[in-house]
């Protein structure tokens, strides 16, 4: 089979926040692709993270593609402050959205990237008519807000029904996989058909986080 390289994303929720630019400098050293911020409101998610003020301090030592993960009701608000903090692929949910058609219009009128997550328990066929808009589809692997959760080995099925629907409606979108990956588990995720690897414990919990990323992306 032919060998995928993936596109890995170290989650910095699971980083020393006491030594935060040690591990962002860290993950600029390493062969990762992206640097994945975790924003969370204690509304859509029951559990608060950090904001514009910690990813703008990041954003500005980061040598990676910012990849900030909104789990936030009423992302519109925000986005613009988020553009400004640095983001270059900002990551809504649909289950956040009411009106996610202008919400990704205004993410890429804002030069971001865009792209929109999904829960564990929604459909793919929400996609349907905002697939061909979309720059990345985020598939939440475990219910979002926490790290060090277990993937959900329904997830597998679900990456494959977003990369069907990816190639036939000719949609260039990346397929992002987040939440309990790890060098066990990535070879089937990206066999799958991800794209993008989350991983938070994974890089952050290992004796070797910079080994551990390259462990990550030549896995498959
Ligand atoms: O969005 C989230 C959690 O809501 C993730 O990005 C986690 O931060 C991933 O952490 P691990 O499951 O890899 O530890
Ligand atoms: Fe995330």
């Amino acid at each position: 089979m032919e060998k995928k390289t993936p596109l890995i994303a170290p989650s910095l929720l699971a980083a020393n926040f006491l030594e935060i630019g040690k591990d962002v400098n860290m993950i600029n050293n390493s062969e990762a692709d992206w640097l994945h911020l975790d924003v969370m409101d204690g509304r859509f998610v029951p559990n608060i993270s950090f904001g514009l003020p910690v990813i703008a301090a990041v954003t500005k030592i980061s040598t990676k593609v910012n990849d900030v993960h909104l789990m936030i009701e009423e992302p519109e608000k925000y986005a613009e402050a988020f553009a400004k903090a640095g983001a270059n692929i900002l990551t809504v949910h649909i289950e956040a959205c009411r009106h996610l058609h202008r919400n990704i219009q205004q993410i890429k009128g804002l030069g971001m990237k865009a792209g929109v997550a999904l829960n564990p328990h929604t459909s793919v066929s929400q996609l349907e008519n905002i697939i061909a808009d979309l720059d990345l589809v985020l598939v939440m692997s475990v219910n979002p807000g926490f790290g060090g959760q277990h993937f959900i080995e329904k997830t597998y099925e679900k990456i494959r029904q977003v990369k069907a629907l990816i190639n036939q409606s000719g949609s260039k979108a990346l397929i992002e996989v987040d939440g309990g990956v790890t060098l066990d588990n990535s070879k089937a995720v990206i066999a799958a058909g991800a794209d993008v690897l989350v991983a938070g414990n994974t890089v952050f919990s290992a004796k070797d986080p910079v080994e551990m990323i390259r462990a990550l992306k030549h896995n498959s």
